[in-house]
């Protein structure tokens, strides 16, 4: 069986992960202690003090059983991230820390709405992402490493700015950024409440995925395909809701899952943070089981390392664990994220062809 330590060596390839959701735990501190943030309190009642124990805080207070509630610890990570300092600083600890993990491609997105309270401009935020992602790509190679990052733009659902942010992500799309999203609390806020900007995008021939069937079911993941014309889903667990399994073992599939299938969606799949905002009870009774074996093109992703206390390596080793996946199948997923990359084509297959597949041969 593979090991955690097997897994690490590993090339692999991260397209759902969310830069607010992924500072380490003592950054999060200096920052807050640079900006006067105050932190919440800890056991002794006490604003949190020290590292391990702000990361426990975070893995406690995400494990909520409710999309709402996991979300309200961003209020912190998202007040500490104000200045172009601080978002570059987080910026290149992310990729060095997916770097560290074996990740060799990644697609990491952030909401820059979120982050104008100490007025930074929207391009000003971006910029100062792009410098932090510049400079730990540099800090890879020059240690002898390879990554590829990528931003992607985030949209926030419940507010109204997604047709100025799908435009930030056009104007940046030479320089660094890859393609947009939409996040944030899914009931309520239907992915067609940005159809401008989705359409916009789609006159524009850029990438966006969407956060659908996460918190909410079909209709959802309806919506983002067949009306917003999304690329990937974020998430996308709910299909499986279109999916009737008989006696005797055997899969129907209904139209949207069938559609999905047919057209190979790709789905951005996150077991940690499912099993905390409860769309999912474990990782063992986790959709994405059914829907590999299904071939389904599955994806593997942290989504928020620092709510979850995850890894990608840890995300596998616990889909090892419970599944007893081997090399082929973590070389699939692998493969079947980097073909879904919003990376030219070219850029792509050279991945596959030059790092990823040499890796796992050997
Ligand atoms: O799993 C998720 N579902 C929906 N929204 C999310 C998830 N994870 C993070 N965010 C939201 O996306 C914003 C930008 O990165 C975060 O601030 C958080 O509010
Ligand atoms: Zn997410």
């Amino acid at each position: 069986m593979l090991t955690l330590d097997d897994i690490r060596g590993l090339p692999k390839v991260l397209l759902h992960d969310h830069l607010d959701g992924g500072l380490r735990p003592g950054t999060v501190l200096d920052l807050a202690a640079e900006c006067g943030h105050q932190l919440p309190d800890g056991p002794d009642g006490k604003p949190i003090g020290d590292a391990s124990t702000l990361g426990e805080w975070f893995r406690d207070a995400a494990d909520s059983g409710s999309l709402v509630r996991y979300l309200e610890t961003f209020a912190h990570t998202v007040a500490v991230t104000q200045t172009t300092g601080a978002l570059t600083r987080v910026a290149r600890e992310c990729v060095e820390d997916l770097a560290a993990d074996g990740v060799v491609y990644a697609e990491v997105r952030y909401a820059p709405e979120q982050h104008l309270e100490q007025g930074l401009t929207l391009h000003e935020v971006v910029a100062a992402v792009q410098e932090g992602f510049d400079a730990g790509v540099a800090a890879v190679s020059a240690a002898g490493g390879l990554i590829v990052v990528r931003q992607l733009l985030t949209a926030m659902r419940h507010q109204a700015r997604s047709q100025e942010i799908a435009e930030l992500a056009v104007a940046w799309r030479d320089r660094g950024v890859a393609g947009f999203d939409i996040a944030g609390a899914e009931a309520g806020n239907p992915p067609t409440r940005h159809l401008d900007a989705f359409e916009y995008l789609q006159r524009e021939n850029a990438h966006f995925t969407i956060h659908a069937g996460e918190a909410f079911g079909l209709p959802s993941i309806w919506e983002a395909l067949q009306w917003c014309g999304a690329d990937r889903l974020g998430h996308g667990v709910r299909i499986v809701d279109d999916i009737t399994v008989d006696e005797s073992g055997e899969a129907r599939l209904g139209r949207l899952a069938a559609y999905v299938r047919d057209t190979r969606v790709p789905l951005e799949m996150c077991p940690t943070s499912n099993v905390q905002t409860g769309a999912a009870a474990s990782i063992a009774e986790h959709p994405l089981g059914e829907l590999t074996k299904l071939r389904f093109r599955v994806t593997v992703n942290t989504d928020n390392r620092l709510m979850g206390g995850t890894t990608l390596s840890e995300e596998f080793f616990a889909l090892v664990l419970a599944f007893g996946y081997d090399l082929d199948d973590l070389r699939w997923f692998t493969v079947n994220a980097m073909k879904s990359a919003f990376l030219p084509f070219d850029e792509r297959l050279a991945l596959i062809n030059d790092v990823i597949k040499p890796a796992y041969r050997r």
